[in-house]
């Protein structure tokens, strides 16, 4: 596992969308599984940037839902397809062809979620994978104590994400929804590369357990260390209780510029 600590949430964004546009330079048709919530804004901006200073050309690219609440009726705007659609879709200029996820209002979500780890695999996997983390070490949306070998399945969210969740929905715990759709951490895992950005002090301490303490459910975003590929990308507030963080910004000065993430 490699951590990068930056300055701030704006450079986390820059490093991830950097290596974005590397992958996309090298495989136009490159699967991007992107994640939801505040974190990642800032790569999707870099990325958008990119693209319209004619760095890099996205218009193959292809894009899957990390997650998805259910029971949210077709097109509520904090349904994550739609804010993935809204937040990356479309400010890459790509159409909705170029989208899979998981459907949250299907009627039969069992079925849903076999279907879309089928989807996934038939699309020849996710090359990279960009993950935001939960407070409690969610990722995804796998909850603490989610089999480190978990498929795409439904989960019931804890009182602590749905109340974090809540600045989605006008503040009112009660519009969060209780169930979601997530892929499950072995099929994170397939991904190609991982990438992890945490910004904030509020993730601190999931950043530490997660990058320094044992592998373990209770911590799903350990799971990382089981990747042959992975990169936590994490701002100085969010490194804060890294006891490495001397040897992780060491390693990083000195790394090879051919090199990448
Ligand atoms: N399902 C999403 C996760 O994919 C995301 O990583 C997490 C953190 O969100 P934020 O980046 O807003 O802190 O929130 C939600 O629970």
């Amino acid at each position: 596992m490699e951590v990068v600590i930056v300055e701030d949430a704006a450079a986390g964004g820059e490093v991830v969308a950097q290596s974005i546009a590397a992958l996309l330079r090298a495989a136009p048709s490159a699967l991007l599984g992107v994640a939801t919530g505040s974190t990642p804004g800032p790569v999707y901006r870099a990325l958008t940037a990119k693209v319209e200073a004619g760095e890099v050309d996205v218009s193959s690219a292809r894009i899957a839902q990390l997650d998805e609440y259910v029971g949210l009726p077709t097109g509520h705007p904090e349904s994550y397809r739609s804010v993935v659609l809204r937040e990356v879709v479309e400010p890459l200029g790509l159409g909705r062809d170029s989208f899979m996820g998981p459907d949250g209002s299907a009627a039969d979500v069992r079925a849903a979620c076999l279907a879309y780890d089928r989807a996934l695999a038939a699309a020849g996997g996710v090359d990279l994978q960009l993950l935001g983390i939960g407070t409690d070490g969610h990722i995804g949306f796998n909850e603490p104590c989610s089999s480190l070998a978990s498929r795409t399945r439904i989960k019931t969210l804890t009182e602590q994400t749905r109340v974090d969740n809540a600045r989605f929905f006008g503040g009112d715990i009660e519009q969060v929804p209780r169930h979601v759709i997530t892929q499950g951490i072995g099929t994170i895992l397939e991904a190609r590369h991982l990438v992890l950005l945490a910004t904030g002090e509020n993730k601190a301490d999931a950043v530490a357990l997660a990058v320094e303490g044992p592998v373990a459910s209770v911590v799903p975003a350990s799971a990382l260390q089981l990747h042959p590929h992975a990169t936590v990308v994490v701002d100085e507030a969010a490194a804060s209780k890294l006891k490495l963080a001397d040897y992780f910004r060491a390693t990083y000065a000195a790394k090879p510029d051919w090199q990448g993430l």
